[in-house]
């Protein structure tokens, strides 16, 4: 064999080698993510041999001793006080059903998506027991919205936190000596770990027999596999050492099964009955929109899409990724003519509670936040949240987005999504446990132009598809998007970043992007820049491309290298293809979104009611009327605080009907038009109740019964 011939083989083995090893370097990582999803299985199979499987409500039916739906010596109690105390018609999905668990003295474990109604599975117990009943709850703000919400209903409600006065504890240990004076505690849980003497009159409260149920709301925040734990809740297990005869209720929006077996064993509750809720919200639209690259135009975008689908003040939040962010997007939307203001981790206490106070009340419209604006988010109204980057994970977004429409009013997800924004993230979690893996699936979530966005959390959640409804851009619009084959300009992109990286040159995806958009004018192809970044991002996801960082004084850098298989790009044997809007992009379809459909001139005028009420209550609006009891007011205009009654119950009928009876007597007596004739000042947009999909017409009502 000739020296040449040797080096040309040698030089082929090599490249094959290289081949070879990219293949092996993508299934390492698919071994990797099955070891994990391995042990965590192992782990659940142990956990579910040691304690037994739980009762789960969704697959498995209640057998005939634990009919929780049947009939209870309670029933009549609690009817009266849902309806007259907490102004509350039906109950939602499995609601009933933990009530009367509960009530029987069974330890519960609730996992129920965000606004599910959690708080009614221990507020109503608590108020159908004797003696008190303890909430532990993570956040201050979270516990005064709580307790201020249960006062304004004239249950004796109290917290135990550190901001409690000297005066309110002795008041709050003398409750608990006598079991009388306080129906529902809520403390941190600091008090359980670190406060012996909060401990000792528990104990107390216990021995006279006035210890009635023991609520962990937000119990994820235990398992250190969930998403927000605190060191905190750690302690909580010895609650149920402590008491092991007092039924314990732990509650949590998202909990994947590895979470729900570390929290029955870290609470002590392993014969637990387990209710578990789907995570759809079905009265949520989500949508993801094209991001321009410049800053102003996307403010510009914002802003249109608050005024023109919500001009009547209705609450919203827009995420960012940075706190300078947040304040700039604040001031632009303000100088834009929306009220908005800033909350983040820089601020003093005194300063986000202000804010967060003035939203509440709706003083405010839109909060503009980094994700500490977070857990502990109790407004019910919120009708729209966009999300100006994206989020680091599915999981994240979901929560984030979750914040809409807790009242199960139709309410909106936007996140505006830019290719750019990917390595500003993943810069900042690639160090995380799956952190880059967890970010590359929210972008796939974004990238996509035709899958249901709602079927990725399905998916992401292990839970059965549903039916979206028409509720996400994807489904609601018809599709206006080509696949393009693109792998001649991957192959392009890849064989020039090569040539970098052997020339020691290292590009982020901005100056990748630049490079090969002069390139493309040198040879006349015609990616946009857009698209360009977009196939960036695709390579990357397809492992032809990797992100590798590196650290500076001041930050973490992205560049973007050759992946595993990149070779196979080179080499023709891999197709790369682009889904591509043929038109600009879905602005137009947002629009098409809102429709016409009026507030009446009495639900305005009662929506005002009920801001004056609230401030003179010191309470929330919603809290005084919700939506769907104003809209059932509008339409019956009862004229007698019996008909009232019928419709908000004894409480706020005792407390507001005067004024509500006297307002709708103003507005029938006034003779004002009906909504349908008025196209004027008093009519208000909202979003419709009619949507079109690709195949059929869907109503979306905005009633919470539909849950
Ligand atoms: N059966 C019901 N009918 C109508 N409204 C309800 C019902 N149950 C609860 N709600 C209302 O739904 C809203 C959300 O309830 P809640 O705060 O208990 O949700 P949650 O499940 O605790 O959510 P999160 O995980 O965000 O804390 C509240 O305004 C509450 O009054
Ligand atoms: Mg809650």
């Amino acid at each position: 064999m000739e020296t040449e011939e040797i080096l040309a083989e040698l030089d082929n083995v090599e490249t094959q080698i290289q081949d070879v090893q990219g293949q092996i370097q993508v299934l390492l990582d698919q071994q990797e993510k099955l070891y994990e999803r391995q042990s965590e299985l192992k782990a659940i199979l142990e956990a579910c041999r040691a304690f037994g499987s739980p009762k789960a409500t969704d697959d498995a039916p209640p057998t005939a001793l634990e009919d929780w739906s049947g009939t209870f010596d309670w029933d009549s109690k609690a009817d009266h006080y849902k309806f007259h105390v907490f102004g509350i018609s039906k109950y939602r999905a499995n609601q009933h059903e933990i009530i009367n668990a509960v009530m029987s003295g069974r330890d519960v474990l609730v996992i129920m998506a965000a606004g599910g109604g959690k708080s009614l599975c221990y507020q109503l117990p608590a108020i159908l027991c004797d003696g008190i009943s303890l909430v532990v709850s993570p956040l201050i703000s979270l516990i005064q919205d709580q307790v201020m919400g249960l006062k304004a209903l004239d249950i004796p409600a109290s917290m135990l936190t550190s901001t409690t006065g000297k005066e309110e504890e002795k008041f709050i240990y003398k409750a608990l000596e006598k079991g009388e004076g306080v129906k529902i505690l809520y403390v941190t849980p600091e008090k359980i770990s670190k406060s012996k003497r909060f401990m000792s009159k528990l104990e107390k409260c216990h021995h006279g027999g006035h210890l009635s149920l023991i609520a962990i709301d937000e119990a994820h925040c235990c398992s250190q596999w969930g998403h927000d734990f605190r060191p905190d809740y750690k302690n909580l297990g010895i609650l149920k050492i402590q008491f092991p005869k007092v039924p314990m209720l732990a509650l949590t929006a998202t909990a994947t099964q590895k979470v729900q077996y570390d929290l029955m064993e870290m609470l002590h509750i392993p014969k637990c009955v387990k209710f578990v809720s789907t995570v759809n919200r079905p009265n949520l639209f989500y949508m993801v929109r094209e991001k321009a690259s410049v800053a102003k135009v996307v403010i510009d975008e914002i802003a249109e899409f608050i005024e023109e689908c919500y001009p009547n003040n209705e609450s919203g939040i827009v995420y960012c990724f940075s706190r300078k962010e947040c304040e700039q997007v604040a001031a632009e939307l303000r100088e834009r003519g929306i009220s908005a203001d800033y909350y983040h981790a820089d601020m003093d206490v005194k300063s986000r509670e202000k804010v967060h106070m003035r939203w509440s009340k709706n003083k405010l419209q839109v909060i503009v936040g980094t994700v500490a604006f977070g857990m502990g988010i109790n407004k019910p109204d919120v009708r729209f949240v966009i999300h100006h980057s994206l989020s680091k994970s599915m999981e994240t977004y979901y929560q984030e987005s979750g914040r809409a429409g807790r009242d199960g009013a139709p309410s909106e997800c936007l996140l505006f999504f830019r290719p750019a924004d990917v390595p500003r993230q993943s810069s900042m979690v690639f160090y995380e446990n799956s952190g880059l893996q967890n970010l590359y699936d929210i972008v796939r979530y974004c990238q996509s132009k035709r899958q249901c966005r709602r079927s990725a959390f399905f998916r992401h959640f292990s839970e059965s598809l549903q039916d979206c409804n028409g509720m996400c851009d994807n489904c609601a619009f018809s599709s206006d998007i080509i696949e393009v084959d693109v792998s001649e300009h991957a192959k392009m992109m890849v064989s020039f970043l090569q040539d970098m990286q052997e020339n020691d040159q290292r590009l982020t995806l901005l100056q990748l992007v630049d490079k090969m958009k002069n390139k493309h004018k040198e040879i006349g192809a015609e990616l946009k820049r857009e698209e360009l970044e977009q196939l960036v991002i695709q390579l990357i996801l397809e492992s032809v491309l990797k992100e590798e960082f590196q650290h500076t004084a001041y930050a973490t850098n992205a560049y973007v290298k050759i992946g595993p298989l990149a070779r196979q790009v080179l080499q023709g044997k891999k197709t790369v293809k682009l889904e591509i809007s043929s038109k600009q992009n879905k602005a137009g379809n947002l629009k098409k979104v809102k429709r016409s459909l009026t507030l009446s001139g009495m639900e305005f005028k009662l929506d005002k009611l009920r801001k004056e009420l609230s401030s003179c209550h010191g309470t929330t609006p919603h809290a005084v009327l919700s939506a769907q009891q104003i809209s059932v007011i509008s339409a019956q205009k009862p004229n007698s605080t019996e008909e009232l009654e019928k419709i908000i119950g004894k409480l706020k009928t005792e407390r507001y009907g005067s004024k509500i009876l006297e307002e709708i007597k103003k507005f029938v007596d006034s003779d004002e038009p009906d909504y349908d004739k008025l196209n004027g000042e008093s009519s208000k947009k909202r979003p419709t109740k009619k949507r079109k999909t690709k195949n059929n017409v869907v109503l979306i009502e905005s009633s919470e019964d539909d849950k």
